[in-house]
């Protein structure tokens, strides 16, 4: 390879050079192949040459007689001919002899000037060399002429060339086949041979160990392959012993290098120890001088290390300390080879003192000799810190008011504070150990407390309410604050449980919401939260498609039993009337109040308009029955109205609107009554709030005006007294009757004023009349619920006769059935109080309320009216006939008068005359007069039926 390398490095600057390095690089085939053809060709060459040369000259002599000959027969042929000069008979003997294709041309020549006798030339036969041949034609011994021959050669060359090819092709065929010979001898015989040896000595200089050769050759090539195996059998046993000691150093230079690196690693190692150490660590001699010291140590005392090493330890130690420091070392680790942990304080030439924990190992040669001392030092501020901060939280864990409660990760209760075993009632003993699970609700599912712990652990922490169980069993809830303490690895440790008894601010904060919610009279939902529930039930009914209904309920005539009765009792009747509310209603309805009287029922389970109007039935029945309340027995009536979802409104405000709108319309018809909402409520609605306000300016306006309808006894048809009905003459509608404005007033609160107006303007009217010189008559007045029920009733009556000057017993006050029946006790009370004033009685609209015979008793008035409706029908109809007829007999049985109100007809003056009836009142007689046309009415005398 190097030799390859070289030779083909040096230039080609010569053939001979160029030529050499070819043959270098032939093979040993190669070789021989060239050997053999050379020495083969060469012979072979040279005797085709001298072959072909002598054939040549043989042919060229033979060839050279062949033209002398044909000369020698055309000149000898041609001499008659010539001599003759007969043409005819030299032309043939020239054509016989161009017959030859060697020959070009023959010219026969005379001696006489001019024109060759014969001459025949064919140029195309001209291939080789020719040559011009020329004999004379003797005749006897005369020249007559001469013949000319041109030979052409190329026939000869022909020849020539053909024996040459002939003789290449020989030696070629001789050549290859030696070739061949030769080859296959050289193969079987050299370089197979030498093929084996060839291997048998890469192998050897391979180092490689090849199955052995037999070598049974007894040649030269024998023998060398025998040598050759013997030299490989020998090195390849050498290379063996060789590779065994190459591979025990190997392993040996391995080992070393291994032992040098861990060497140098450990010593890196504990280098790198020394120096990243947190501890100060710093090796003294045994005069105590620093010889090293790490970072920590140099930070610890806060100096360079120049300013340390090979100064004395001692110095760096508190005064104070340096003799325990000393004896430590002296006694401890010169005598122990160590000693334990002790604390000391160092001196910092610029940072003070430090406090320490101090440590020393002897350090020993080889032979055991003590050469120094390692000293180890740790900064104990933080230890100290941590050991303040550990008592301060163990304080603070003992004596928090929070219980805290540890859990290991297995639940078991590790540790508790004192609050804890004051809250939950374990003690300490009792406790740690247990299963946190002990302190869970049993009522609540464990399925909780699992989420709870899911959330912890996944967060890490978690707060929130948690009830607990106390070792009495109770249950409490408690505010818990869970935090969990993981490690570096971020697993789970500890589980740190603040517990905090937020029962009692449970309890407020419920008691809070409460307030919040429920009304705090009747403990109905109030009403903001009674809207949540309802916005709540009607966006579940747009969900769900369902229908929902909400009726306004409001009590009849209620401010007057606040106002007559005080608060205390108006209270009492709310919270019976909010229970009995409560009562009529189905599981999932709901009744809230809205105020005052005002309370509004929201009808969850309903299918149709007809189940509101059940329930609002139900309503009234329950109310019906009288309450008692302080010993008053009341009877309060309430007036509802209803309104339905989706159709009367699809929010909760337009439904309360609706529902309002209605129960006013029910108030209208009647109250104790209940209406459906109908679209034209709201216009209704509307108006009556324009007549409120219309109606607060219209006393001051002086608006209102009195007529009169005569009251005549039925005896002598003379008009014994009027009833007085309030007008309101209003600026753009005219004269409204008291129905339009007369409950609106009452529920607005304003009758009170209307009604003291009536009063004092009724009395001054019939005192007006006396004054007249008119025979005095009764003015009856009525009086609403408000009115009749107001304390200083009396007192303000006596002020209105005395103002205006009437004798109370021209004075008689109308009060329907259902007012008095709304408190009989104070309903007696009142009465009496105002018969004791000398003044008159009437129930207004008597058989249509509820009163009991028992109370008519005790009710001191002095007439019943029977009601119209009852009038209306009579004679005609039996059970209105049988009534009245009763009402006129119970009149007369307890000794009071009876007058019939709403006599239109001749027939029913005779039914009322013939049972008995003391008085009437109606259109038959009159309708209700303005005063003066009263005044001549009175002055015209009595009425009678026929005038
Ligand atoms: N608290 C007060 N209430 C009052 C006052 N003024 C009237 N009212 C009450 O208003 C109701 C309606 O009164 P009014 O429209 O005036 O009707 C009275 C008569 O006009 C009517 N009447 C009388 N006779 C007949 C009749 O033959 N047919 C017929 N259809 N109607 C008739 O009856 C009303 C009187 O009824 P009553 O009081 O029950 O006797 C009415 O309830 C009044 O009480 C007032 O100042 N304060």
């Amino acid at each position: 390879m190097d030799t390859a390398v070289s030779t083909s490095n040096v230039p080609a600057t010569s053939p001979w050079l160029r030529i050499k390095h070819w043959l270098t690089h032939l093979s040993l085939r190669q070789v021989f192949v060239l050997v053999v053809a050379v020495g083969l060709l060469a012979p072979g060459v040279i005797f085709t040459l001298l072959m072909l040369e002598w054939r040549r000259h043989e042919l060229t002599l033979q060839f050279r007689a062949e033209q002398e000959r044909v000369l020698e027969t055309l000149a000898l042929g041609l001499r008659q001919p010539l001599w003759d000069l007969s043409l005819n008979a030299g032309q043939p003997l020239v054509d016989t002899a161009m017959k030859d294709a060697r020959i070009v041309s023959v010219q026969v020549d005379g001696t006489f000037p001019g024109e060759p006798f014969i001459a025949v030339n064919l140029p195309e036969r001209r291939q080789g060399v020719v040559t011009h041949l020329s004999r004379p034609v003797h005749f006897g011994d005369q020249v007559i002429g001469k013949v000319t021959i041109t030979f052409d050669d190329g026939d000869l060359r022909r020849r020539l060339a053909a024996q040459g090819r002939e003789y290449v092709l020989l030696i070629g065929v001789m050549l290859v086949v030696s070739l061949l010979l030769i080859l296959l001898l050289l193969d079987s015989r050299f370089l197979v041979p030498l093929r084996r040896l060839s291997e048998q000595a890469r192998a050897l200089t391979n180092h490689e160990a090849p199955p052995g050769t037999v070598w049974t050759r007894e040649d030269e090539i024998g023998d060398l392959g025998r040598q050759l195996e013997w030299a490989r059998g020998e090195l390849h046993r050498l290379f063996g012993e060789l590779n065994d000691k190459n591979e025990a150093l190997e392993q040996d230079i391995v080992e070393r290098v291994q032992t040098e690196e861990a060497l140098r690693a450990s010593e890196a190692k504990y280098r790198e120890l020394f120096i990243s150490n947190l501890d100060g660590i710093c090796v003294v001699d045994m005069d105590g001088r620093v010889q090293d010291a790490n970072p920590a140590m140099l930070a610890l005392l806060g100096v360079p290390s120049a300013a340390l090493v090979g100064r004395p330890m001692g110095q760096f130690v508190a005064e104070d300390w340096r003799s325990y420091d000393d004896h430590m070392m002296q006694h401890r680790v010169l005598v122990d080879g160590h000693c334990n942990e002790y604390e000391i304080e160092l001196y910092r030439p610029s940072a003070g003192l430090l406090p320490v924990s101090a440590k020393g190992v002897l350090m020993r040669d080889v032979d055991g000799r003590a050469i120094g001392i390692w000293r180890i030092l740790r900064d104990l501020t933080e230890r100290k810190a941590a050991a303040q901060r550990m008592e301060l939280a163990a304080k603070v864990f003992d004596n928090t008011a929070e219980a805290i409660m540890v859990i290991a990760p297995d639940n078991r209760i590790t540790s508790v504070n004192r609050a804890f075993t004051d809250i939950l009632g374990y003690h300490a003993d009792e406790i740690v150990g247990q299963p946190s699970s002990v302190l869970r609700d049993p009522s609540v599912e464990t399925r909780v407390y699992e989420e709870i712990n899911a959330n912890y652990t996944n967060g890490g922490a978690w707060q929130g309410e948690v009830p607990f169980r106390r070792k009495s069993g109770g249950v409490f809830t408690a505010w818990a604050q869970i935090n969990v303490v993981r490690d570096v690895t971020g697993r789970i440790g500890d589980v740190v449980l603040l517990i905090r008894d937020i029962s009692d601010a449970k309890a407020a904060q419920e008691r809070i919401l409460h307030l919040a919610r429920f009304d705090a009279l009747t403990v109905l939902p109030n009403r903001a939260y009674f809207r949540e529930l309802a916005e709540e039930a009607i966006a579940e009914a747009h969900r769900h498609g369902v229908h929902r209904a909400l009726l306004f309920v409001d009590l009849d005539h209620f401010k007057t039993i606040n106002d007559s009765l005080g608060h205390d009792v108006g209270d009492q009747l709310l919270k019976e009337v909010a229970s009995r509310l409560n009562d009529a209603l189905r599981a999932g309805d709901a009744v809230g109040r809205l105020g005052g009287d005002e309370f509004v029922i929201l009808l969850r389970n309903l299918d149709s308009g007809e189940d509101a109007s059940y329930v609002a039935s139900r309503v009234l029945e329950r109310l019906a029955r009288p309450f008692v309340v302080d010993e008053h027995e009341l009877v309060v009536t309430p007036s509802l109205g209803i309104a339905l979802y989706p159709e009367d409104g699809e929010d909760y405000d337009t439904l309360v609107r609706n529902a309002d709108a209605a129960m006013y319309h029910a108030k209208e018809h009647g109250r104790n009554t209940f209406r459906f909402y109908t679209a034209d409520m709201n216009a209704r609605a509307r108006e009556i709030l324009a007549v409120e306000n219309q109606l607060r300016r219209a006393l001051e306006r002086d608006e209102f005006v009195l007529h009169y309808q005569p009251q005549v006894a039925m005896s002598s048809g003379a008009i014994v007294g009027v009833e007085a009905l309030i007008r309101w003459r209003h600026p753009e509608r005219g004269l409204i009757g008291p129905m339009q404005f007369i409950p609106i007033a009452e529920e607005r609160g304003l009758i009170g004023d209307i009604g003291e107006w009536v009063l004092r303007e009724a009395c001054r009217q019939n005192r007006a009349w006396q004054d007249e010189g008119l025979p005095p008559i009764e003015v009856a007045v009525n009086l609403s619920a408000m009115q009749f029920y107001r304390r200083d009733l009396a007192e303000d009556i006596t002020g209105i006769l005395k103002e205006t000057g009437l004798d109370a017993r021209w004075l008689a006050l109308e009060v329907t059935e259902s007012v008095i029946v709304q408190d009989v006790e104070s309903t007696i009370a009142t009465l009496a109080a105002l018969k004791a004033m000398g003044l008159k009685l009437a129930i207004d609209d008597f058989g249509t309320g509820y009163s009991s015979l028992s109370y008519l008793k005790r009710f001191k008035v002095d007439k019943l009216k029977v009601d119209r409706s009852f009038v209306m029908d009579i004679p005609g109809d039996a059970d209105d006939s049988a009534i009245t007829r009763a009402v006129v007999n119970l009149a007369r049985n307890l000794g009071l008068q009876v007058i019939a109100e709403g006599v239109e007809t001749p027939e029913q003056w005779s039914f009322l005359k013939q049972e008995g009836c003391d008085e009437v009142q109606g259109y038959l007689v009159s309708p209700p007069l303005p005063a003066i046309d009263l005044a001549n009415r009175l002055a015209r005398g009595a009425w009678t039926l026929q005038g």
